[in-house]
């Protein structure tokens, strides 16, 4: 059935009262709304869930019950949305409803990780984060005081890459770890094998498996954390444990490099080494240990694909780097390095890295928020506890609002055409909104802007690179084999890194 809407308070009433039956006979019914995606009686729309590549299932579905529907599976109420404007309205303006997120007890419970930013219900706590991440992070003012460790590592990133570009995937992936690690804690990683690295890395691995909603059965039915660990089957309790360590060492033990570094009267001028100045009471202090350990998960892998993809764009479309290199080398010339302060005077750059945000949507279906009371939204009725999910790869490819939105195309960001910002939704939404996105910019810009000064990619002849976006809440690309060379007098370009 086409989208509809609920125009009377007497349907949204008797829609209430349907949703009162469906608790009362135990989910057993299927979606009931108008603009609700038809179902099967006791698994609703089960069948219609995706395992991989959700964003174009929902996408497709969109096109048949419009850009907000819903779907039941088991009596929880899944709504997608697909358009901008409508999680805009949801998600920004009615942010005091829709800033929860879902529940995933082998996450929260079992890999005792419940105190993360990114699971943390919209309470007291959550606030207390988000208030130390803006004041560190959240302003254009504070994310400047970082520069200068920026400016460091996308040097210490392009001195690597002249030894040779075989690991390219693993060295974006080592530098990006490495910002958060240096910005997070003031901590300088080793060149290869950092314990720090290696421990967070492991411990993200295990986040993102225990947060996977169908990955445990446990996430689905909660009542089983109460079965008893000798109880045949509840292997993933012990599992649980196991991981619970990594990820309590992911956060305890940067944060305690910091504090050495303090007691032992050395500077340290990372965003714990400044709160810790502030002398804060034990609770704050575990707050800022929590808040801290959620830049890892949240920053490192993402800024890391943004710069990879970049590289596979420019070895793709050598015309789009012939005209950033141009950019750079008149703004820039040949005598310094690029910095961060530049970034207002290279509109070119800036258009291409929005391109490749928009292009590859690295959160395709951003994080998941949850409902804190029931909403009645443009006439579907929306329960609480309801999960929400706005589509940001169908936002970023919408025909509607982007001209040939399959195409990598930078001039759409350019005065005259002046396309969507895609940086207006790939961070997410109202309260949620991506707390590091400030960082990520800063980050991504110093290290493609340092990337295309010094060097010249290409594909390796009879190679020829292709695009691919992988599956995930967080979307890679496959990996691909580019050529990486200076195009500058080495020894001159040593000399500029060194200097
Ligand atoms: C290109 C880079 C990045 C992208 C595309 C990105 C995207 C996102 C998205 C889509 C969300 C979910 C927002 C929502 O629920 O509405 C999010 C949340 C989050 N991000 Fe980022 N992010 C990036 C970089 C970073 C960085 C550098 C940091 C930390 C320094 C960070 C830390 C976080 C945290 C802690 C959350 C959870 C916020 C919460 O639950 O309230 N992210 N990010």
């Amino acid at each position: 059935m086409p989208t509809g809407q609920l125009s009377s308070q007497a349907e949204v009433d008797c829609a209430r009262k349907s949703l009162w039956w469906k608790d009362c006979l135990a989910h057993t019914a299927t979606s009931f709304h108008l603009d609700a995606v038809r179902g099967y009686p006791l698994i609703g729309n089960l069948l219609d869930i995706p395992h991989s590549y959700e964003w174009l299932t929902w996408a497709k579905l969109g096109e048949v019950w419009g850009d907000l529907f819903s779907l039941s599976v088991f009596g929880n109420t899944i709504v997608v949305v697909n358009s901008y404007t409508r999680a805009v309205k949801m998600l920004n303006e009615k942010n005091h409803i829709y800033s929860e997120r879902p529940y995933v007890p082998m996450a929260s419970v079992t890999c005792e990780f419940g105190e993360t930013m990114g699971l943390l219900p919209n309470d007291r706590r959550f606030k207390a984060y988000r208030k130390m991440f803006h004041d560190g992070l959240g302003t254009n003012a504070g994310i400047k005081t970082f520069f200068p460790q920026e400016e460091d590592l996308a040097k210490s990133f392009i001195g690597k890459l002249m030894e040779g570009s075989e690991d390219l995937h693993d060295h974006c992936f080592h530098h990006s770890g490495a910002i958060i690690l240096r910005i997070a804690y003031g901590y300088d990683v080793k060149d290869s094998s950092d314990p720090i690295i290696a421990i967070s890395t492991l411990a993200m691995d295990h986040f993102s498996k225990a947060t996977v909603q169908g990955g445990f059965l446990v996430n689905t039915i909660p009542f089983l954390l109460k079965v008893p660990e000798w109880f045949p089957g509840t292997g993933w309790k012990a599992v649980g444990k196991m991981w619970a360590k990594n990820l309590r060492a992911m956060e305890d033990v940067p944060f305690a490099f910091t504090k050495d570094q303090i007691a032992q009267g050395r500077g340290n001028d990372s965003f714990v080494g400044r709160w810790l100045g502030e002398s804060l009471s034990p609770r704050e202090e575990k707050e800022l240990k929590h808040a801290a350990g959620a830049m890892f998960g949240g920053g490192s892998e993402t800024t890391a694909i943004t710069i990879y993809t970049f590289i596979l764009m420019m070895c793709i479309h050598q015309d789009i780097q012939k005209d950033i290199q141009k950019e750079i080398d008149s703004v820039i010339g040949s005598d310094r390095l690029p910095t961060c302060e530049d970034e207002r005077d290279l509109p070119y750059l800036e258009a291409v890295l929005k391109e490749v945000e928009r292009f590859h949507t690295t959160v395709p279906c951003s994080l998941p928020h949850c409902t804190s009371e029931d909403d009645v939204h443009d006439g579907m009725f929306i329960p609480k506890g309801s999960i929400i999910i706005p589509n940001a790869w169908k936002m970023a490819h919408d025909p509607a609002v982007y001209k040939d939105p399959m195409t990598f195309d930078p001039t759409r960001f350019l005065e005259g055409r002046k396309e969507q910002d895609p940086s207006e939704y790939i961070f997410g939404f109202g309260r949620r909104i991506c707390p590091g996105r400030l960082l990520a910019d800063a980050s991504i810009f110093i290290t493609t802007a340092m990337i295309i000064f010094a060097f010249e990619i290409s594909p390796i002849p009879g190679e020829p690179p292709l695009y691919e976006n992988l599956p995930g809440l967080i979307s890679r690309v496959r990996p691909y084999k580019c050529k990486i060379t200076p195009r500058r007098d080495i020894s001159k370009l040593r000399a500029l890194i060194e200097g």
